[in-house]
């Protein structure tokens, strides 16, 4: 039986995670972390989460349970991330992480600690996703330069990180597949007297509102017809599913940095 720990485990995909696990037979759940000063810390997670009594209390250092678990599976902040990660490379523990949102610093510490653990961090653990970023590089590959290439994404009215981190993939995908460099040529918003836009240009366009779970759109637009890939999550319990096959896929795997590419058997 895999043992498996959860962080942020009352957020929302916290939640969402904890009832995959525990409804997945080869999988249990063994510990579950939140913010120290959570009113929360001491409560017995399957109550806080809706299901019955688990006999897992929610604890606030994961230093606390670290004998207790195979995998960590962490969907957080990328500063609690981090920090996780120092501690599971201490702990030689693998990882899952589903965390957005980090900048290129922190980006590049993530990446080092690979040199230790074995890491599967995706920015959309979704297999309609992952299925997407491949026929978004087809796409690109195939009307090349010819289109105008715009990604519209759009989340709930809590989302605290802008763009998504699936729409910066789908980015980082066409760019790499039109051998362009997106840290030069991705305009995110528009707004004023922004001129017209240059062929190279990869468009990137925010909503947030209500409770929109996930939605992203990559826009190839040319001269008389556009195509549009478009995928919509209507439940997180996609991305939780994911989450745990990547869990059940990357314990006993060398140290590195794996993606649910890896995982799908994609690459
Ligand atoms: N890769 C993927 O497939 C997906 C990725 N995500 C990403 O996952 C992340 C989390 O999303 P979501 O669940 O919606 O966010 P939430 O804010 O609902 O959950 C984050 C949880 O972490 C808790 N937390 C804060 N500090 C700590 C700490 N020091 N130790 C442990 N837990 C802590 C938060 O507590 P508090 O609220 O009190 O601060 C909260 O319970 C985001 O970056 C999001 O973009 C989301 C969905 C899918
Ligand atoms: O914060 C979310 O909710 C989500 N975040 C991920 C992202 O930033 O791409 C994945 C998913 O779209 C939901």
């Amino acid at each position: 039986m895999l043992r498996v720990a959860i962080t942020g485990a009352v957020g929302r995909m916290g939640k969402t995670l904890i009832e995959t696990v525990q409804t997945s037979p080869q999988m249990v759940l063994t510990a579950a972390v939140d913010r120290p000063d959570s009113s929360l810390i001491g409560a017995d997670v399957g109550e806080v989460v809706g299901l019955d009594k688990i006999g897992i209390q929610i604890v606030g250092d994961l230093t606390q349970v670290l004998d207790s678990f195979d995998v960590l599976i962490d969907f957080t902040h990328p500063t609690v991330t981090l920090k996780n990660i120092e501690i599971c490379c201490k702990a030689k523990k693998a990882m899952v992480i589903g965390t957005t949102g980090f900048n290129s610093a922190e980006r590049g510490q993530l990446e080092a600690a690979c040199n230790t653990i074995p890491i599967v961090f995706a920015a959309n653990f979704s297999v309609g996703v992952n299925l997407c970023f491949k026929l978004v590089e087809t796409a690109a590959r195939v009307l090349g330069n010819d289109v105008d290439i715009e990604i519209i994404e759009a989340h709930h009215r809590d989302k605290v990180d802008a763009p998504s981190g699936t729409a910066l993939r789908m980015g980082e995908v066409v760019a790499d597949a039109l051998g362009r460099d997106l840290a030069k040529v991705a305009v995110y918003g528009r707004e004023g007297q922004t001129g017209a836009r240059t062929r190279e240009a990869i468009g990137f366009a925010t909503i947030r509102a209500g409770d929109i779970v996930g939605e992203h759109t990559v826009l190839f637009a040319a001269d008389g017809e556009r195509i549009e890939i478009t995928h919509k999550a209507s439940s997180r319990m996609t991305f939780a599913k994911g989450a745990a096959r990547s869990a059940r896929w990357v314990v006993g795997k060398p140290a590195g940095l794996y993606d649910m590419q890896d995982v799908l058997g994609l690459k």
